[in-house]
């Protein structure tokens, strides 16, 4: 059976930067052909960065991705790297007549295969996700052929992310062509309890396609998500065989033993999705390659689900910082857990040298705020100051007639000032410290706490918050180093302190029973009827939802922050503003 050394680069591109990314297929490249690799994946859309949005409507973005994978094949041969077969994920466009969808006229979500410094095949994605996060078919138009590629006696074909997730298309037109492997490239985001799904999910196709299924997947941040890599190569009857360590760029390299290519089936198959699709082929003429030490394999270890959540707020944070070219960060430190998390977390991603606290105690701040806020500065070495703010809330105070919330509310405003104020004149970027128990409920000030450039915690349930808290702590213990977070910030009831003895849960349900509610009606759509029949208190219920929906205004307004459930406020629920909809069973609330 023919040999086939493949590299999975699990690579982090940056969104628009084409000559960056071009640069970094050819650095792993080098290290691919330095390991003796035949061939070597990238993910979807590496070229341009993923998903690039509306730059994908821009005719000039769409031709430098064009130029950009014809230069890239030519520049591999310069450097000597001509006879490693390169899959690599690219934005082109499509002929005027492709149907819908997505739509005439619109670009593709490409895959090329360069080697020998051209680009000898082109694959375009056939089915596009318009779910939750992806809108696809704004952006692009739909792929109709298959494109397999006889390199060194194996039929390879390739497909792009959802065209593993849904029955049929290019998977039913691989396995009638016959082919020896499937490389599938992808942009995959991450969330809780995904990694696996897609394993499972490629072990289906595998037996499917009777052939294993190559996957390779981005890690790093672009804006609201965080790809987590977990690249793998699974065998035709579903086994694992390499898997690559989450969140890390590297490369995975495995040798496989591949059945040869002898189908030369071409034209077109009913690939049972309702459309038809054309089988391509591409015969090169790849000498055989000389021998080769085995190459060392392995599946890596997985995280555990608070070290992966983890892991994910610390690469989607690090990551905003970086490509959008930050140096710094500033956290207003209450001395409560949100801050208290949002600072270890921006410290692990860019280290304390780099993250700038500042405890800003009012009238109502209890000794221990500042303490504790004091404490965990020490404990991680931030830059930390303290900037009471109790005469500039006076002085407002003495030109404003304010009274109750607005008041309360004030001092949040005055911290809100003086964080975008050190912002403007330092360069930090904010750091925003809500969570999404807040976020869902409309718990915070607008132009106060809520303002800031990035939300770390932004899709992080309060009860999720504290089992962060508490993991890191504990995983500090266990490498014998002090635990970050002081105990104090974890323990103590949450208080905004906006007024003597303020306690959240005057304004909020109790946050086990809050996030339960919250977790059906924001992330699975439950209606108030399934939610009270679920066990909760009807009450409770119809309050819970109210808080949400008059809550839209302010999600609206908020900054972005890394995803990790099925469903984050931002692109993955969108809902109007304006808005007369009520829950049915609920009371009609006035206004
Ligand atoms: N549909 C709509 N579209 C656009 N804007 C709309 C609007 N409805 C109200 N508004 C505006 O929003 C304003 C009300 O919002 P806002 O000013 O934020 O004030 P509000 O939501 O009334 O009060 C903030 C709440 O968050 C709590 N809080 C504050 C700070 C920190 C924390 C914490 O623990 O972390 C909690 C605080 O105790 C209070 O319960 C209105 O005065 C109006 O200007
Ligand atoms: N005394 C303070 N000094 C500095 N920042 C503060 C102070 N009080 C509030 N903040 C900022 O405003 C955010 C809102 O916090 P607040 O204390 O009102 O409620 P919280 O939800 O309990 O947050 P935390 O758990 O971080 O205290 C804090 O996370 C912090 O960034
Ligand atoms: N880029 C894509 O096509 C991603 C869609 C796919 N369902 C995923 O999240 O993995």
């Amino acid at each position: 059976m023919p040999q086939l050394r493949l590299a999975l680069a699990q690579v982090d591109p940056v969104v628009g930067d084409i000559a960056g990314n071009l640069e970094l297929v050819v650095a792993w490249t080098k290290h691919a052909a330095s390991r003796s690799a035949h061939l070597v994946a990238f993910p979807e859309m590496m070229l341009t960065g993923y998903p690039v949005e509306d730059l994908a409507l821009r005719p000039s973005f769409v031709a430098a991705s064009r130029r950009a994978v014809v230069e890239l094949a030519e520049r591999l041969a310069r450097e000597g790297l001509g006879n490693i077969g390169v899959i690599v994920g690219y934005l082109d466009a499509a002929p005027d007549d492709r149907p819908r969808p997505g739509g005439r006229g619109l670009p593709t979500d490409s895959a090329a295969f360069l080697i020998g410094g051209r680009v000898v095949a082109r694959y375009d994605k056939h089915h596009l996700p318009n779910y939750g996060v992806f809108d696809e078919y704004r952006y692009f138009s739909r792929g109709e052929r298959l494109v397999v590629v006889r390199h060194l006696g194996v039929d390879i074909a390739m497909t792009i992310c959802e065209d593993l997730w849904q029955d049929g298309g290019p998977l039913t037109a691989a396995w009638a062509a016959g082919v020896g492997l499937v490389v599938t490239i992808n942009g995959s985001p991450y969330e809780r309890g995904k990694p696996d799904a897609r394993l499972r999910l490629a072990q289906r196709r595998a037996a499917e396609v009777r052939a294993p299924i190559a996957y390779v997947n981005m890690v790093g941040g672009q804006d609201e998500l965080v790809f987590d890599g977990d690249s793998f190569v699974v065998d035709a009857d579903g086994t694992p065989l390499v898997r690559a360590p989450q969140f890390d760029e590297g490369l995975a390299v495995i040798d496989l033993s591949l059945q040869p290519g002898t189908s030369r089936r071409r034209g077109s198959v009913d690939v049972r999705d309702g459309s038809r699709m054309t089988i391509e082929r591409v015969d090169l003429k790849t000498p055989s390659l000389p021998d080769y030490p085995p190459a060392p394999t392995g599946l890596a270890a997985r995280l555990a689900p608070e070290a992966e959540v983890y892991a994910a707020l610390v690469t989607g944070t690090r990551d905003y910082i970086r490509k959008n070219r930050f140096r710094s960060v500033l956290v207003g430190l209450s001395g409560g857990i949100d801050s208290a998390l949002v600072t270890t977390i921006a410290v692990d991603a860019i280290g304390a040298e780099a993250v700038h606290t500042v405890a800003m105690p009012s009238r109502w701040s209890s000794d221990h705020s500042l303490a504790d806020a004091e404490e965990l500065a020490r404990r991680q070495g931030t830059r930390h100051t303290v900037i009471p703010i109790t005469d500039m809330v006076d002085a407002f105070e003495r030109h404003l007639d304010l009274h109750g919330l607005a008041a309360e509310n004030l001092q949040a405003r005055v911290r809100g000032t003086i964080l975008m104020s050190l912002s403007n004149e330092h360069g930090h970027l904010v750091l925003t410290t809500g969570n999404k128990s807040e976020l869902a409920t409309g718990y915070s000030t607008l132009y106060g706490d809520s303002a800031g450039g990035f939300a770390p915690l932004k899709d992080v349930p309060k009860t999720l918050v504290w089992e962060l808290a508490r993991w890191r702590n504990a995983q500090a213990e266990r490498s014998g180093a002090v635990p970050p977070i002081p105990q104090r910030c974890i323990d103590k009831p949450p208080s905004a302190e906006l007024r003597p003895g303020q306690l959240d849960t005057d304004s909020l349900p109790p946050y086990p029973e809050l996030d339960a509610v919250l977790r059906l009606y924001v992330e699975h759509d439950a209606s108030r009827d399934d939610i009270v029949a679920a066990g909760h208190d009807p009450f409770l219920v119809d309050r819970v939802i109210r808080l949400v929906d008059n809550a839209e205004y302010k999600r609206r307004q908020y900054p972005p922050g890394p995803k990790i459930t099925t469903r984050n406020f931002g692109r993955d629920r969108r809902l109007p503003i304006t808005n007369r909809w009520v829950e049915a069973g609920q009371l009609a609330h006035p206004g």
